[in-house]
């Protein structure tokens, strides 16, 4: 299996906590660049270490959380390289694999239900990337 690497600020702990378990209990190697608590914290420096692990190749994906999903997508994305989408459902999950070849997967914790947050990650890490007129548009991303 692979190396998946997660990372949140204090409102997406909980969250980053379960996505471990569930990470695990598939059979992945989980690389969790924290935080490690529900201490405030600052959601930059947790989207920026993941994007980092995922562009270097140090890990194949990885999956972010924070309240909303929204800042700490802002910033994996400033990571040359990462491709994270925020998803709010399964649909989004799978898309984001399907057209934009996601490598990383961002939540909001205190957005969407554990279940919907579950149903995301399996379609994150199951879902394969359809290629063809989609490779174009993510070669253009890229450069
Ligand atoms: O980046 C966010 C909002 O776009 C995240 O939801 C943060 O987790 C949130 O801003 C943290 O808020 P807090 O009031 O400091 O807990």
């Amino acid at each position: 299996m692979s190396v998946i690497a997660i990372g949140s600020d204090h409102a997406g702990y909980v969250l980053k906590s379960a996505v471990a378990d569930w990470l695990k209990e598939a059979g992945h190697e989980v690389l969790d660049l924290g935080t490690n608590g529900g201490e405030s914290v600052d959601y930059p420096d947790f989207g920026r270490a993941v994007g980092e692990a995922v562009a270097s190749g140090k890990a194949e994906k990885g999956v972010v959380v924070c309240g909303s999903g929204i800042g700490i997508s802002i910033a994996a994305n400033r990571v040359k390289g990462a491709r994270a989408a925020l998803c709010m459902n399964g649909l989004m999950a799978r898309l984001s694999r399907q057209h934009n070849d996601a490598n990383i997967l961002a939540l909001g914790e205190r957005l969407i239900g554990i279940e919907t947050a579950r149903d995301c990650l399996n379609e994150f890490l199951n879902t394969p990337f359809e290629g063809g007129r989609h490779q174009r548009r993510v070669d253009k991303l890229s450069a």
